[in-house]
């Protein structure tokens, strides 16, 4: 259901609720639960292989699940008739790994096409919305070059622009920063949170960055063994107990998770006898704000999960580079927004 905040009406919310797919008899994953609230940031985690990939193209319709609800709108994507299905796919933007551009095609052709594949518009109309989205994404000059003629990062951005063409009220993002520098990634982290605050569409991003989920989503989850471990605030799986959740965002080698994905009981025994831990979290970052001073509606205030659970951060939590608490900047921020001064 499309959440309302104030008078505005945000994003579109995706119930996914016992969703289970399995290839012959390989179970990929069981009986997952999660709901991406509407217009929010949410990131998707887990080891190689646990099929994040997998997930995204269940949630498009690409793949039909072997069991289990995906509610958009009132509409169950993964049961309704293949009408239906396109017409809730039209809901959806999805950026693919390499950013899945025609070769032959230049930047303004690629990121014309759903136009014209979809929409009865004229060129004229065309042509307004494809530099629209160029320009958003801050490809402006590169149109008509081809896509082997640029860098990566800016493959995935012209991804981008393809994918917002349609107007989508759900963005899938399939690890953004592979192949990324860090430079390259935090361009494009800014431009994720900066295009979420102008749009106000619901995202889902797959990645293995760590950075990027530690400081982009409102939500994260983690994918473990066949299940979904854990989804909810950033908060909540930055200060979570759980080895598994401690391992993956410290990237220890020593913990439940494996070179084959998964290490059986002996083995933990092992390491927990020789004093291996994932280690405590570190500080929980100050969350990404979008540029210019302004704030995302859906975007919760820092502390807020913590202080509804009466959980103590870290020493150093929500501190900036610049030595700034966000538990203070924020709310100033949001008083100077109230007053016009931001
Ligand atoms: N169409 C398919 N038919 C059969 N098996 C498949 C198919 N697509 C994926 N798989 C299997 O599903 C499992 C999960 O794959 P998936 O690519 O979703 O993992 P992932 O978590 O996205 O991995 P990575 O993080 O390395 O990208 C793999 O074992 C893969 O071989």
């Amino acid at each position: 259901m499309p959440s309302v905040i104030g008078q505005v009406t945000v994003g579109v919310e995706v119930m996914v609720d016992g969703l289970t797919k399995s290839f012959g008899r390989q179970v990929i994953w069981e009986d997952v639960s999660l709901t991406l609230p509407a217009g929010e940031i949410s990131v998707l985690l887990g080891p190689s292989g646990t099929g994040k990939s997998v997930f995204l193209k269940t949630m498009v319709g690409l793949l039909r699940p072997d069991r289990g609800h995906i509610w958009i709108d009132g509409f169950d994507l993964a049961n309704c008739a293949e009408a239906k299905l396109y017409e809730l796919r039209r809901l959806f933007g999805v950026l693919f790994q390499d950013g899945a551009l025609f070769g032959s095609l230049n930047l303004y052709d690629n990121i014309a096409f759903p136009l014209r594949e979809h929409t009865r518009k004229s060129e004229a109309q065309v042509r307004q919305i494809v530099m629209e989205k160029v320009e958003l994404v801050g490809l402006l000059g590169a149109e008509t070059k081809l896509p082997g003629e640029i860098s990566g990062g800016m493959r995935k951005r012209a991804g981008l622009a393809r994918a917002l063409v349609l107007d989508p009220e759900i963005i899938l993002f399939d690890e953004p920063d592979s192949g990324l520098d860090p430079v390259r990634t935090a361009i494009l982290n800014q431009l994720i949170v900066d295009i979420n605050a102008e749009i106000e569409a619901t995202f889902l991003i797959v990645t293995h960055d760590i950075n990027t989920a530690r400081t982009v989503p409102d939500n994260i989850g983690l994918m473990f063994r066949r299940e979904l471990v854990m989804f909810g605030s950033r908060e909540m799986l930055l200060s979570s107990d759980e080895p598994v959740v401690r391992q993956f965002l410290n990237a220890r080698k020593h913990g439940p998770i494996g070179m084959s994905e998964e290490k059986d009981l002996s083995e933990l025994e092992a390491e927990a006898q020789m004093g291996h831990d994932p280690g405590p979290l570190p500080p929980i970052p100050p969350q990404l704000m979008p540029s210019g001073n302004k704030i995302r509606r859906t975007q919760r205030p820092p502390g807020t999960w913590l202080a509804a659970n009466g959980v103590i951060p870290p020493q150093g939590s929500f501190v900036d580079e610049r030595g700034r608490n966000w538990l203070d900047e924020y709310p100033r921020l949001i008083n100077a927004h109230l007053h016009g001064i931001a």
